[in-house]
């Protein structure tokens, strides 16, 4: 049941499949699927993932001497075994028997505490090495512009954040202690097997090469169908998320059905990807069973023969054949190692192309800090197309905001409204011109002490599953409970949170959808009015709000307003404050050529509100 794979790092065993691997019927290695990530060998896994093991090496070394230790005390057993055959059962000398027997007592119980401490201090390592590898890629993906997971599939992201994780470290982690601890075994177990009849030993291993072929047969098969089956999983989950996070509008638009569809031809994606691979781990272990059949066939005929002549004992033969027995599954669990290896290679093509791809904005070397501004904002000639388009969204967009100005921004669908945020922010810098805070160029600003300068209000109101109070401090977690009752009323919080029923401690639910959309707004604002930046965006505030609540919401936004440089981007002319300077963003005229746009600031007068 063994097999050899020639790896880049050496030599290793391939064996009987994992016992999860189920049963296959066909094989489909060209099954249809999605694009994989371009192939990274374990090398470069290893290159990519070896340094975040650091601190954690000394658990992986005791789990290896541990397991070695164990593997010892298992020779010196079958030892005491042979003699006590040989000296005790073909005598009939039963003196000769409690020594040895309490010997081997004594070796089984300190092999069962070295096994158990080896497995503890590995696991302990495993778990924190998967924690530092998820830390650093999530770390890694929040440096990235949001765009860039919302160009994904959020269930294909989230499948690398933990399954493919998870292969990488049991490859690089405890994968790599297993290794280790079980080719000290192969070569204890083929030591002892040697020492008894090396001639003997010699036979069984004469038919390694007879292993080669059969890996070689298999082992670039194993890796396509473990991509296809990690690209397949990313693809399944995401159905899942995106079918769970719609469900209102899954079930309104009577969809569920083809969710349901949906699922089912991912899931069966998923089925083919699994399917090659137990055919192959199904077909490969009976292939090798024949090896390993005619080797102990072989063992047991010369040692017969060998017993007959007098030249092999009863105890030594079984010794021999014992030694056989343990060295298999060694080998075997060798052979799970190069299985385990073809998944981590797969997993971490993913996790790597997460870890290249770069933030398309970083902090400039001598980036100094924004400090507490007064809030003057001034775009000066800004020109901006997002990376891989070839149309323009801003172009020579010139504008300034004084402190406490409201500016509003308005014009068509697509204007590029939205857009001017995301600069502002910097999640991209312009191509053109440049944007200041108080007359610095945002890009000689660190991007953490701008973000502290702005507050937006998105057009989705975004919040998490934690309670009313968690989101209105989540932009800053050290204020006092004073400080949140105080921005809820201002916002209009407070009234509708101390009816909940845990009040402030009450679960908003998924994304808030416990609570109204007037509601969450609402909350929304009083999480900006307790950040107290003093440059506001808001964003379509009353988009999806019916005209009463869009009025209710009047009132905490002119608080939150008051003394702030805000830029208000709108559709909906009827809110604007008094007072306001208007600016509109034009789309272009001739779609047929539409590479520039123009951005008129227009001089009629601001429109006012009349809210109640
Ligand atoms: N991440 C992106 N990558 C490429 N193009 C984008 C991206 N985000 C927006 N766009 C494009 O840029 C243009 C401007 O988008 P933006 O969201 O700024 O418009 P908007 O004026 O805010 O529209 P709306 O009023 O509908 O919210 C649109 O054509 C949009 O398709």
């Amino acid at each position: 049941m063994l097999l050899l794979l020639l790896l880049p790092w050496g030599v290793v065993v391939v064996s009987q499949p994992l016992e999860s691997r189920r049963p296959s019927r066909r094989l489909s290695l060209n099954v249809p699927g999605p694009e994989l990530a371009p192939t990274v060998t374990l090398r470069r896994t290893f290159r990519e993932f070896w340094p975040d093991t650091r601190g954690l090496r000394m658990l992986f070394v005791a789990g290896v001497i541990f397991a070695v230790l164990a593997a010892l005390c298992e020779v010196a057993a079958i030892r005491l075994f042979g003699h006590i055959t040989d000296q005790v059962l073909a005598t009939k000398n039963l003196e000769q028997f409690w020594v040895p027997a309490f010997s081997w007592l004594g070796l089984a119980a300190v092999a069962g505490l070295a096994s158990f401490a080896g497995a503890y201090v590995t696991a302990l390592g495993g778990e924190r090495f998967l924690l530092v590898l998820r830390d650093r890629v999530f770390a890694h993906l929040q440096t990235l512009a949001p765009d860039f997971s919302e160009k994904r599939r959020l269930g294909d992201l989230m499948a690398r954040l933990t399954d493919d994780i998870q292969a990488i470290e049991e490859l690089v982690g405890s994968g790599l202690v297993k290794a280790i601890t079980t080719a000290a075994s192969v070569v204890f177990f083929a030591g002892a097997a040697f020492f008894i009849r090396w001639d003997l030993a010699l036979i069984t291993m004469a038919l390694v090469p007879a292993f080669l072929v059969v890996s070689k047969l298999f082992a670039g098969r194993f890796r396509t169908a473990a991509a296809r089956e990690r690209a397949s999983n990313g693809a399944m989950n995401s159905v899942l998320e995106e079918g769970l996070a719609n469900q209102p509008l899954v079930q309104a638009y009577n969809r569920q059905g083809a969710e349901s569809r949906r699922l089912h031809r991912e899931g069966r994606g998923w089925l083919r990807a699994n399917m090659a691979q137990a055919w192959l781990s199904g077909l490969y272990g009976p292939a090798v069973q024949v090896i390993e059949t005619v080797c102990l066939i072989i063992i047991l005929g010369v040692g017969a023969w060998e017993i007959a002549a007098g030249r092999l004992t009863l105890g030594g033969l079984l010794a021999f054949a014992a030694y056989l027995a343990l060295l298999y599954p060694a080998v075997q669990g060798l052979g799970e190692l190069a299985l385990v290896a073809s998944e981590a290679g797969a997993g971490s093509d993913r996790v790597i192309e997460i870890l290249r791809s770069k933030p398309v904005v970083t902090d400039a070397p001598g980036a100094v800090s924004a400090g507490t501004s007064s809030g003057r904002i001034r775009f000066d000639g800004v020109g901006f197309t997002y990376p891989g388009r070839s149309r323009a969204v801003l172009q020579d967009l010139s504008f300034t905001a004084e402190p406490g100005e409201v500016v509003v921004f308005t014009g068509a669908s697509g204007a590029g409204k939205s857009t001017l945020a995301k600069l502002l922010l910097r999640f991209y810098d312009p191509d053109a011109g440049r944007i200041l805070l108080d007359d610095v160029d945002l890009r000689d600003l660190t991007r953490e002490s701008l973000r502290e300068n702005v507050t937006i209000l998105h057009q989705e109101t975004l919040l998490f599953s934690g309670s009313v109070r968690d989101n209105i401090a989540y932009g800053r977690p050290d204020a006092t409970l004073d400080e949140i009752v105080r921005a809820a009323e201002a916002a209009g919080v407070h009234g509708f949170a101390t009816q909940l029923p845990q009040g402030y401690d009450t679960p908003v639910g998924q994304r808030g959808r416990l609570l109204s959309g007037g509601q969450r707004q609402r909350l929304a604002i009083a999480r900006a009015i307790l950040r107290d930046a003093p440059v506001l965006v808001l964003d379509e505030p009353m988009t999806g709000l019916d005209e009463i609540t869009a009025r209710q919401i009047m009132g905490p936004l002119r608080r939150l307003m008051a003394g702030r440089t805000t830029l208000l981007i709108t559709h909906d002319l009827r809110h604007v404050p008094e007072g306001a300077r208007t600016i509109v963003l034009e789309q272009p005229t001739r779609t047929d050529r539409v590479r520039l746009k123009r951005c008129g600031v227009h001089a009629r007068p601001p429109r006012l509100s009349t809210p109640p």
